[in-house]
């Protein structure tokens, strides 16, 4: 494990070199009880700061930022007024200096000290964080060893991105506060970053001399905002012959066929992964990252078909998943990439009492707002009001042997006929093919598979990258 790092050599040990800026001013004097003020006099001796925050300005490989970061052995880094104030102040900056933001907490949360006082300041406190980002400006978080309470129920959890400090404890009530209110201790193994990762809470687990490096790229990716450009129109493009979509529809089942991931690792660059909704769904089939195709920084938003093949199906998670990147991209004004890639959303009772059917049309809902610009690919299967949730992007591409159906054939068959054996010619009658698709103006280019992606997965996904980028280039303005 590594060493965990107090706030100043947190801060030295990721900022570029002398470019730490402090923002804090002295701590006014005030009139509190001695208990209190000797308690504050020996953290300032024990932790070397005159409160349990330092905020200031700084570069990190070049980006510009403004930082927030807590020092645990300050009073456990525990907020109460003048931390607070400090922490409202220097967001209301950063917002005003158009600065991203990037907060570093370790907290045991309100400080008990000041008791209801200090807890109200989370309000304070949430309000300019939401305010910074509804000024398109990011908001990356790193959980550091411990983070609990009222921190990480306000300003831990508002990230755009938010990453913790490997094995840190991370939860909302204190393990030892809980055991002594409850009698019994609290499970083992629930309140870790690992296990957040997991479940969906958090995105992922950095050790504090990676942060720059993580934080540096999502800088890269969510710095630049973009909007669409006035003059765009989809441009269209004719480049297959007709195919029969049955071929088409065995092709994209094989096991091997690229999916997402391999497009990721294949066809973009500086990719940044999150977990899930953040909201604690893990989101198994529904990959949500920032990354770059041909250059352009963008969230992408992808069905993963093998995830969703291994016992994860398309489900309300993992819509709400897609949801969640949506508002990120519309949010920071990034280029959205939908990846259409599903046998099918999830067919359960849970499904349904988890509002499956809502979460399509409220992904629907979403898309069809965005003013950002967007693509949707159809990457392989596309079958069902899953696959229509991530298809509303301002441009549809679809890879050669990608199709989009209502349902499956087979089970169009069975709807006319009784049986599946017809699933062949339902899928002809119903125009599902690639060729059909573009010819019917449902998608406004098609990427050529001169051998079927499976054979070489590199070459499709480099190809099926630089079709969303120059989509993405096509509707970005000019100057
Ligand atoms: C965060 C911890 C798990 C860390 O445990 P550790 O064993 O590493 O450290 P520790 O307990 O010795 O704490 C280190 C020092 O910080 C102090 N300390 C910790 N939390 C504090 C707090 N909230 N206010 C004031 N002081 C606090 C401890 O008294 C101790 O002081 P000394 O060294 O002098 O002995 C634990 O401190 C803890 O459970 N804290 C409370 C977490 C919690 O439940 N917060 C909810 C608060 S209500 C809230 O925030 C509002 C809400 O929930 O919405």
């Amino acid at each position: 494990m590594t060493r965990r790092l107090g706030a100043l050599e947190l801060i030295e040990a990721n900022v570029d070199p002398g470019s730490w800026h402090s923002w804090d001013g002295p701590i006014a004097p005030a009139d509190r009880d001695p208990e209190y003020e000797k308690a504050l006099l020996q953290a300032r001796e024990r932790a070397g700061t005159d409160e349990a925050v330092l905020t200031g300005r700084a570069r990190i490989e070049g980006h510009d930022v403004a930082l927030i970061v807590s020092e645990f052995r300050f009073l456990g880094g525990s907020i109460g007024r003048d931390a607070a104030e400090r922490i409202v102040t220097a967001v209301r900056r950063a917002t005003g200096e158009r600065l991203p933001l990037i907060a570093a907490p370790s907290s045991g949360g309100t400080r008990m000290q000041e008791g209801t006082p200090a807890f109200v300041t989370m309000v304070d406190i949430s309000r300019a964080v939401v305010e910074h980002k509804a000024a398109g400006l990011p908001y990356l978080v790193y959980l550091r060893h411990p983070t609990t309470g009222g921190v990480f129920a306000s300003w831990g959890s508002l990230g755009h991105v938010t990453v913790a400090e490997p094995g840190a404890l991370i939860g909302f009530l204190g393990p030892s506060v809980y055991e002594a209110l409850n009698g019994h201790p609290f499970p083992d193994g629930v309140q870790v970053a690992e296990n957040l990762v997991a479940k969906g809470v958090i995105d992922a687990v950095v050790t504090s001399d990676r942060l720059a490096v993580v934080a540096a790229n999502a800088l890269a990716l969510l710095a630049r905002p973009a909007k669409v450009s006035q003059a765009w129109v989809p441009d269209t493009a004719v480049v297959t012959l007709p195919r029969d979509p049955w071929d088409s529809i065995q092709l994209s089942r094989h096991p091997d066929r690229p999916g997402v991931r391999e497009l990721l690792r294949y066809g973009a660059g500086d990719v940044v992964a999150l977990s899930g909704t953040g909201a604690g769904e893990p989101g198994q089939g529904m990959l949500c990252a920032l990354a770059s195709f041909q250059e352009v920084a963008c969230v992408v938003i992808g069905q993963d078909r093998r995830a969703q093949a291994s016992g994860g199906p398309l489900g309300p998670d993992d819509l709400r998943a897609a949801r969640r990147g949506i508002h990120v991209a519309q949010q920071l004004g990034r280029p959205l990439v939908c990846v259409v890639d599903t046998p099918g959303a999830e067919l359960s009772a849970e499904a349904e009492e988890r509002a499956l059917a809502g979460e399509i049309a409220r992904c629907l809902a979403d898309l069809v707002q965005l003013t950002v610009p967007s693509v949707s690919v159809l990457l392989g299967e596309g079958c069902g009001g899953g696959a229509l949730a991530l298809l509303p992007g301002r441009t549809r591409i679809a890879a050669e042997h990608a199709w989009l159906s209502p349902l499956p054939p087979e089970g169009a068959s069975v709807i006319l006929h009784g049986h599946t054996r017809l699933a062949a010619d339902m899928a002809r009658r119903q125009r599902v093919g690639s060729h059909e698709l573009l010819t019917d103006g449902v998608v406004h280019a098609v990427v050529p598979e001169p051998v079927p992606a499976h054979e070489n997965p590199e070459d499709f996904c480099r190809r099926v990258s630089a079709a969303i980028g120059s989509q993405l280039l096509q509707q970005l303005p000019t100057h």
